[in-house]
């Protein structure tokens, strides 16, 4: 399975994933914003970091690079797509999913090991989860508050498209502590926590809650390979 990351002008963590994804067993394809060609690949990542500097809103303006046209319509035939953090603020603002992400309610940049529930694995990016599961990994953003009206709010409930939600603190203000969600389909998932800075023993969270020694992200990147394999 090839697994394409695409870097930003300011990404920061495209490497990281790409070595995720090669410890979770697939081959990493790096992709280029200015592109339009998706090289093939099965599955694709948006990395976090600070794409064009930040600036208007995390994440505008990559929505609108090259490439995202091509990115938009593969999610739409049902390609597995994972936004991290300021790839879940680009999804956001290029439709694929909804809501938005704003300023953390107190204003500060956080970085922390953050301990999240499993709330689906109903999804291409959770299916190897438990569901409840409770995983720790590492969250560090400015804008990172989730919110959308409170029509949108109750369908991705009732729908079942909520597959994050923090637990202990709401680090935030996300509403309804919401720390990622998937599209209708279960293809496109969102979350502002970095699965791919907890992929090796030794180098991930190392806390009391970390349930199993700094690794917890390791499952969202096996998890599209096994529901690859489940279709072939
Ligand atoms: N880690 C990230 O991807 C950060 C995203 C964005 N630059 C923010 O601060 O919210």
């Amino acid at each position: 399975m090839r697994v394409g990351v695409i870097t930003f002008p300011g990404s920061l963590d495209d490497r990281d994933a790409q070595r995720a994804v090669r410890l979770a067993g697939a081959e990493p394809v790096a992709l280029w914003h200015g592109s339009h060609d998706l090289e093939g690949v099965d599955a694709l990542v948006l990395p976090g970091g600070f794409s064009y500097g930040d600036y208007l809103r995390c994440g505008s303006i990559a929505s609108l690079s090259p490439i995202m046209a091509e990115v938009i319509d593969a999610a739409r035939h049902g390609m597995p797509v994972l936004g991290i953090c300021n790839g879940f603020q680009m999804l956001t603002e290029a439709r694929l999913l909804e809501g938005g992400l704003i300023r953390n309610d107190h204003g500060n940049f956080i970085c922390r090991d953050q301990v999240l529930t499993v709330e689906t694995t109903a999804t291409d990016w959770t299916g190897d989860f438990e569901l409840g599961q409770q995983i720790t990994i590492p969250l560090k953003n400015g804008e990172g508050g989730f919110i959308a009206d409170d029509d949108t709010l109750n369908r991705l409930e009732d729908e079942g498209r909520v597959v994050f939600r923090y637990v202990g603190v709401n680090p935030n203000g996300s509403l309804r502590d919401i720390a990622g969600i998937t599209n209708a389909r279960g293809n496109v998932v969102g979350l502002m926590p970095h699965p791919e800075h907890a992929v090796e023993p030794g180098f991930g969270p190392d806390t009391p809650e970390a349930m199993r020694s700094g690794v917890d992200g390791l499952d969202f990147f096996t998890s599209v390979i096994s529901r690859a394999l489940a279709r072939i």
